[in-house]
């Protein structure tokens, strides 16, 4: 799957998966900016399971994010996925993709912030729209303009993603990139400790 992580780079894989330990990576960041699917490859490169959080949502409730903000609302939801994620960090190591508002609710931020490292895959405006705009599985964009709504998410929310351990630009370029972006971003915050 993503033979160039193994391959190319297996030295750099493995200063991060030491770095790691058995803390969880946690990746933080907007709809869109690529957490499921940068973090589906890191759990592959450094060998450890790979979780989504809005998945593990879905599954547990058998319900849609989408039903369940229209039958239970925002708040219920928040609720679920802090519980959820409560209980995923208490094991590591292993790779957590969380949904874009999961670390922005006080409380849930503080169990990621405790059970892991935590990651930020920032985007620009122009990155994130075109890759939400082609599904219409995200509640909170079901708006009249839903790009300045994601616009007006980034200017909230920014502030507080900017907490993470460590920032990753996302940009258009080939997910392997971007999982490299992190495993480097991960080795070089070892190095620095010692
Ligand atoms: N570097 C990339 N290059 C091309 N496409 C990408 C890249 N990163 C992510 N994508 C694609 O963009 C879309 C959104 O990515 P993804 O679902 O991983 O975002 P997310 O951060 O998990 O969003 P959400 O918070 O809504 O779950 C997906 O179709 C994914 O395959
Ligand atoms: O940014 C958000 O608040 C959300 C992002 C998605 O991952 C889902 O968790 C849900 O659509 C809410
Ligand atoms: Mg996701």
């Amino acid at each position: 799957m993503n033979g160039l992580l193994e391959t190319a780079h297996p030295d750099l894989v493995q200063r991060a998966r030491i770095a790691l330990g058995s803390r969880n990576l946690v990746l933080v960041g907007l709809m869109g900016a690529g957490k499921s699917a940068i973090g589906r490859l890191l759990a592959h490169s450094l060998s450890v399971p790979f979780i989504d959080s809005d998945h593990e949502i879905e599954r547990v409730s058998r319900m849609s994010i989408t039903d369940l903000f229209a039958a239970y609302g925002e708040d219920e939801f928040r609720a679920l996925e802090g519980r959820v994620l409560k209980r995923l960090l208490k094991t590591g190591p292993r790779v957590v993709s969380t949904g874009g508002g999961a670390f922005i609710n006080e409380r849930t931020r503080r169990h990621i912030k405790r059970g892991g490292l935590t990651v930020w895959l920032k985007a620009d405006i122009d990155v994130l729209w075109e890759r939400v705009n082609k599904r219409d599985t995200r509640p909170l964009l079901k708006t009249e303009n839903p790009r300045q709504t994601l616009e007006n998410l980034m200017n909230t929310r920014y502030p507080i993603y900017a907490e993470a351990d460590l920032t990753v630009q996302s940009r258009d370029v080939r997910k392997e990139i971007i999982a490299e972006a992190v495993l480097a971003a991960i080795a070089a915050s070892a190095d620095k400790q010692t």
